[in-house]
């Protein structure tokens, strides 16, 4: 497919963190790191945290996109093609799985409520509990989240420590003694986040999370994120799961289920011995299509210069 054609999409978001949505079975776009930072910027394009590219896996590596299939993904399974926001590749996404999952499913490209989307991560099961075209309740199956080494991130004038969580991407997730909601809330993102690129060379994701407790029977914890490609966002999967398995290892246990309010919504996670399980809803709100020749235009956004006027 060229430029000339006019792409169609599907924009969705699990928990608010919000994707565009693009069809390619066989992988014919070009997908350059401009155009997908123009199309996920929300001024100049449609705005979103990351694209998912929905594409067969051995289309992808035929195409050259991927090297190989990566491990557990089978040449007919669909993929999830992620990209963050400013167009860099990441290893997976789990919102954008939930989301992936409930589109492929509404549309009939899956058409049973148990399958497999591939991920540069690997594998990562899935199970749609209940959908239609509009709102879906999805699982999917994270794999492990592998506890690291103990680092720190500074946040405006804040030092914030806590420990590097592998979910197939990087994170930093900082469980934070007495942080509550308000003060939680009051974390300013605004100046971006520094984290030590000796232990995150590729860089990494950061959270914070509050310290888990007790209500109803069941762990709560509240939880922001700064994602790597993208900034704040209002939800992380792979964020959650991270900050799930570090909140658990801060009460000195390795397993157990937890609820987590984000900014954009709620979820559920399950961590086990080598697995990890996230649950939540998936919203699909509008289709559209960029105009022809929208694509080759689009590039780069034009730079702001302070103290032109009167030049
Ligand atoms: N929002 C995603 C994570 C997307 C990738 C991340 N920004 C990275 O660069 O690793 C999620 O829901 O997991």
């Amino acid at each position: 497919m060229n430029s000339d054609q006019a792409w169609e999409f599907v924009k969705g978001h699990g928990t608010q963190n919000d994707f565009v949505i693009l069809t390619d079975p066989a992988a014919e776009l070009d997908l350059p790191t401009e155009v997908v930072a123009a199309i996920c910027d929300r001024q100049r394009g449609i705005g979103a945290d990351g694209l998912l590219r929905v594409a067969r896996a051995g289309a992808l590596v035929a195409a050259g996109t991927l090297a190989a299939l990566p491990a557990g993904v089978s040449p007919d399974d669909w993929f999830m093609d992620y990209r963050n926001a400013d167009g860099s590749i990441a290893e997976m996404c789990g919102n954008g799985v939930r989301v992936f999952a409930h589109y492929v499913r509404a549309t009939g490209l899956a058409g049973t409520d148990e399958f497999t989307v591939g991920s540069r991560a690997g594998a990562r099961p899935v199970i749609v509990h209940s959908f239609d075209t509009q709102d879906a309740d999805v699982s999917v199956q994270m794999g492990p989240a592998r506890l690291g080494v103990d680092s720190s991130v500074t946040i405006g004038s804040d030092l914030y420590r806590g420990i590097a969580v592998d979910v197939g991407n990087p994170h930093l997730a900082c469980v934070v003694p007495g942080l509550d909601a308000d003060a939680l809330a009051a974390v300013d993102f605004g100046t971006g986040v520094q984290i030590d690129s000796q232990v995150f060379p590729h860089g990494t994701n950061v959270e914070l999370l509050t310290v888990p407790t007790e209500a109803d029977g069941r762990l709560h914890a509240r939880m922001r994120v700064f994602e790597r490609g993208v900034g704040e966002t209002r939800s992380c999967g792979t964020g959650l799961v991270a900050a799930a398995a570090a909140g658990f290892a801060h009460r000195g246990e390795s397993t157990g289920e937890i609820t987590i309010d984000v900014p954009g919504g709620r979820v559920q996670i399950q961590i086990l011995p080598d697995d990890a399980w996230l649950r939540g809803p998936s919203a699909l709100v509008a289709d559209g299509r960029f105009r022809p020749g929208w694509t080759a235009t689009a590039i780069p956004a034009p730079e702001v210069t302070a103290g032109a006027v009167g030049d």
